[in-house]
């Protein structure tokens, strides 16, 4: 059985991450390009979210519930872009998607599983050091872990981790920014 919580690492198969993907004067750089993006509050029927994305590649409407084309990524993501898909052991051109999320105080991210027509998710925390809660249904309750998501860190979610268990970040006292890359699941692929 896995055992985790705030002071443990998650040993969830399929859960990956790594220090420092980016350095101290890139993380500054990168919050600086996120804040200059076109965010927009995070809209899920009706409901004004507290954290802040944009969206390039492709974009998830949650609100029409597909998946829409979106600006390209711009220049200055792709060598993050390439780096993430190094971390991760994928191709480039297969991610499809970056999300850039701002968490201003208060803000955090529910409980959810990405949704399945993306397959592999990466990550790159900047700014407040925050947990990656994981759970997983077993039974009437909860198989828990949890994993530190330090600033300038990367994790990859794919397998397992990725589509049994659940994820969410707790509201933060400080702000927090991530950059997710995401590639689609062969049938999506061969749709778009
Ligand atoms: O901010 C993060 O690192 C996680 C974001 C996330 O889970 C999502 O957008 O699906
Ligand atoms: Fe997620």
């Amino acid at each position: 059985m896995i055992v985790g919580d705030l002071f443990r690492t998650a040993v969830v198969p399929g859960f990956e991450s790594a220090p420092d993907i980016v350095s101290v004067e890139e993380e500054r750089d990168l919050i600086a390009r996120i804040d200059a993006s076109p965010l927009e509050p995070f809209k899920f029927q009706g409901w004004l979210g507290k954290r802040l994305t944009a969206s390039f590649g492709m974009r998830y409407d949650f609100e029409r519930g597909r998946i829409e084309v979106a600006d390209p990524m711009p220049d200055w993501l792709l060598p993050i872009r390439d780096r993430a898909a190094a971390f991760a052991g994928l191709v480039p051109d297969d991610i499809v998607q970056a999300l850039l999320i701002r968490y201003d105080p208060g803000a955090g991210i529910g409980w959810h599983r990405d949704r399945p027509i993306y397959a592999h998710v990466v990550g790159i925390s900047l700014g407040e050091p925050a947990v990656l809660r994981l759970r997983r249904r077993q039974g009437t309750s909860f198989q828990r872990a949890s994993a530190p998501l330090a600033p300038r860190s990367i994790y990859h979610l794919a397998g397992e981790v990725r589509h049994d268990w659940e994820h969410s970040i707790v509201e933060m006292a400080r702000a927090r920014w991530s950059i997710t890359f995401r590639t689609l699941v062969r049938s999506s692929r061969e749709a778009a």
